[in-house]
């Protein structure tokens, strides 16, 4: 099987052109491609296919082999390797995702890519669609979630995928390999979530470190970091846009007037090859 290595911000993924290539059970193989020892080392593994209703239809499956339903940083990968693979000839370019449709457009300036900004939807903010167990109306901000003896504040936001966003005073002190598994299995979550802590440096800067769903600490999350800011818009930490600094690099983050969310960031090709199925 043929593939491509490529990472955003240190947030890696197998791309693989489902129109060209066949695998029997994406989710077998995504737990074997992923496997940083025994197969070819990934956070996820991507695979796109023919859509009726986009450019190109996107699936995502965790390195636990579980389907997710977006992933940020991977649409800014699969946009660039779409455009630089001759798969297709503009330059904003739609993305069928489980989470609906998903715009990423590559910027360039002098013909150089400076960026690709990806249009990734209106956050959505009520409890059913997080999704949450229990009678909640309200938007979750700032609720007290105890776990372990240990009382965090959470504010939910689903950007297409359920994410758990934690302000902290000081984010070198969380022992996200420790709590991060216990809140994404937690009751509340019937579908798990990601979980980002956050410390706030500055109403137009934030730092955040994340344990994801189905694929542990990762070094850079775009739903993540997106979810972040409308938390932080939310619990008036920053303005609405802000850069998000995560342990692989920066995101700039833009919670626009007409309720979009706009994530700017790099997506690089690391390396091909041929993958034993
Ligand atoms: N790293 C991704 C998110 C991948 C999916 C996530 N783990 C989930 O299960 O929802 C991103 O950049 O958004």
């Amino acid at each position: 099987m043929q593939f491509t290595k490529w990472h955003g911000l240190g947030n890696d993924f197998v791309i693989v052109n489902g129109m060209k290539e066949h695998i029997a059970d994406y989710q077998k193989q995504a737990l074997a491609i992923c496997d940083r020892n025994f197969g070819i080392g990934a956070d996820g593994l991507v695979v796109l296919l023919p859509s009726a209703i986009a450019d190109f239809k996107m699936r995502i499956f965790n390195s636990d082999g579980s389907e997710a339903d977006m992933c940020g940083n991977a649409t800014r990968c699969v946009a660039r390797y779409l455009y630089e693979n001759g798969l297709i000839n503009k330059t904003v370019i739609t993305l069928d995702t489980l989470a609906g449709i998903i715009t990423p457009e590559l910027v360039f300036k002098d013909g150089v890519l400076q960026t690709v900004k990806v249009n990734m939807g209106e956050p959505r903010l009520r409890p059913v669609e997080i999704p949450v167990v229990g009678s909640y109306e309200e938007p979750i901000v700032n609720m007290p979630l105890t776990v372990e003896g240990e009382t965090f504040t959470i504010t939910c936001v689903s950007m297409g995928n359920p994410h758990c966003v934690i302000f902290v005073n000081d984010i070198s002190k969380i022992n996200i390999a420790h709590i991060g598994p216990k809140i994404e299995t937690h009751s509340l979550f019937p579908k798990k979530t990601n979980v980002e802590f956050i410390q706030v440096l500055n109403r137009q800067t934030i730092r955040m470190r994340v344990w994801e769903r189905g694929a542990g600490i990762t070094k850079a999350c775009g739903t993540g970091a997106s979810a972040a800011l409308v938390a932080s818009v939310l619990n008036k930490h920053t303005d609405r846009q802000a850069t998000v600094k995560l342990d692989g690099g920066d995101l700039l983050i833009e919670w626009a007037d007409n309720n979009h969310i706009y994530k700017s960031g790099p997506a690089v090709e690391v390396f091909r090859g041929e993958y034993l199925l």
